[in-house]
């Protein structure tokens, strides 16, 4: 009775606890806009690992690349989220490759966070990645077939997360609420186990 009265952000946010929930996926899956519509529904603060590597190197994410290479922006990016994931709860939006890192992925499940991996296919990716212009690893003379590259690489890493969404193209707050419900969902899963 009381379970039907309580909203879905209201079950989640009694799922998550203390943890965070981290947003896993390929670039343009939409971690950073649904990161921070579910945050908003839990009412919990919303960070974005990008837009803090950015913040404290006073860098962009592409003069990082150029300046530093990527080894170096992937020690910086490790060294933010591991800062990021001390206090919970929280919602983080990682970059595409953060969960790719086996060091970063073992602290995010040690911390006891809940992964959610928004899963795409090429299209909807390529759609979306295509407008914009802020993506090193996709600046090479077929980006559509480096993009189809990384998922063939990274696909069976991401699918680590404790949680798969479909990112498909519904309104944004529609999927906040698919990410909100499969976050409600694990109540019954531990109840069951
Ligand atoms: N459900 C959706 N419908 C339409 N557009 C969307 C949807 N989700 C995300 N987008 C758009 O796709 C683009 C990429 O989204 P976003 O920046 O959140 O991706 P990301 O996963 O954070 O990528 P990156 O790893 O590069 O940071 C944005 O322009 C965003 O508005
Ligand atoms: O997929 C990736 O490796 C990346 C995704 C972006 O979020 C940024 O973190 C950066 O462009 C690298
Ligand atoms: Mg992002």
């Amino acid at each position: 009775m009381t379970e039907t009265l309580t909203s879905v952000a209201e079950q989640a946010r009694a799922v998550l606890g203390r943890r965070n929930l981290v947003f896993v996926g390929l670039m343009g899956a939409g971690k950073s806009v649904i990161g921070k519509l579910v945050a908003q529904s839990l009412s919990i603060p919303f960070v974005d690992t990008d837009a803090e590597i950015e913040k404290v190197s006073r860098m962009t994410i592409p003069e990082l690349f150029s300046s530093y290479g990527e080894t170096e922006f992937r020690a910086l990016e490790t060294r933010v989220i591991e800062r990021l994931m001390r206090n919970g709860p929280k919602v983080i939006s990682t970059g595409g490759g953060a969960f790719i890192n086996e060091n970063t992925r073992k602290q995010i499940r040690a911390s006891g966070a809940i992964s959610v991996w928004l899963k795409a296919d090429l299209d909807i990716l390529w759609e979306r990645v295509s407008k914009r212009d802020n993506r090193p690893l996709l600046k090479t003379e077929n980006p559509r077939q480096t993009l189809e590259n990384l998922m063939i690489q990274r696909y069976p890493v991401y699918a680590e997360a404790d949680l798969t969404v479909p990112s498909i193209n519904v309104r944004k707050d529609v999927m906040a609420n698919s990410v909100l419900s499969a976050v409600a969902d694990m109540h019954h899963e531990s109840r069951l186990s």
